[in-house]
């Protein structure tokens, strides 16, 4: 029972979010309601890393005000302004916030909107036997967690074919449940998670329906 499998070690974990009003831009299908998408796909997948029981401290790197105002009213979040400069520097910055002594660390994407605190704190668990871990995306050839037990450990490689470049690092790969593995890239992607997806996302797909 995972309820009563004490966690052995907490994890800081920094979820890079690109402002809302050009992020997510393969969801343009939704037209005037994309950033509020783009902000819901955030803030669920958010709420799931701090009900995880393996996560202490999260840094969330970006320069949207309304995540970054969410985020700063939550306790254990840090939030780091995006330097600009994409993806992998924006993961940079937020792990220079964390120093060794902050023990096991993970980046993880913040297009997870149907992940749950359990599947995190499993794959989380895993990560714990091996250096270096990745979470393959549903499409087998992103990332949608990376995890090392030491902050020096990690050198994000996100982008195009991430998985294959975070293996080339000798990450081990590590199974995972269906909500940490589909990152939320196109309409299709929204669709396939359907009931599973978090409250918020939910929330603006119905407004959108309603119109
Ligand atoms: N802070 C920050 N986060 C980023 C940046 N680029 C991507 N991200 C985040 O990284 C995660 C994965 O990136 P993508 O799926 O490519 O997201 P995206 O760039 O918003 O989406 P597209 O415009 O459709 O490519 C998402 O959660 C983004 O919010 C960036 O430049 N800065
Ligand atoms: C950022 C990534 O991919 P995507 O743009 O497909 O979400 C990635 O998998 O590293």
């Amino acid at each position: 029972m995972r309820q009563d499998r004490p966690v052995r070690r907490t994890w800081s974990v920094v979820v890079p979010v690109k402002d809302s009003t050009v992020g997510k831009s393969r969801l343009s299908a939704y037209a005037d309601a994309r950033p509020a998408l783009a902000r819901a796909l955030a803030l669920d997948t958010l709420a799931a890393v701090a009900a995880c029981r393996a996560v202490g401290t999260v840094v969330v790197v970006t320069s949207d005000d309304t995540v970054a105002a969410h985020a700063s009213r939550v306790t254990r979040h840090v939030v780091v302004p995006d330097p600009g400069g994409g993806l992998d520097a924006a993961i940079v910055a937020g792990l220079a916030t964390l120093q060794s002594s902050s023990g096991p660390v993970a980046v993880l994407t913040a297009d997870l909107p149907a992940l749950t605190a359990a599947e995190l704190e499993d794959a989380l668990v895993l990560a714990e036997a091996h250096p270096l871990a990745v979470v393959p995306d549903a499409d087998g050839t992103g990332t949608t967690l990376l995890a090392a037990t030491d902050v020096e450990l990690l050198e994000p490689r996100f982008g195009v074919d991430s998985l294959a470049a975070h293996l080339a690092q000798d990450a081990a790969s590590l199974p995972a449940g269906p909500g940490l593995r589909r990152d939320t890239d196109l309409p299709e992607h929204l669709d396939v998670l359907g009931p599973s997806l978090g409250p918020r996302t939910t929330d603006v797909l119905a407004r959108l329906r309603v119109r």
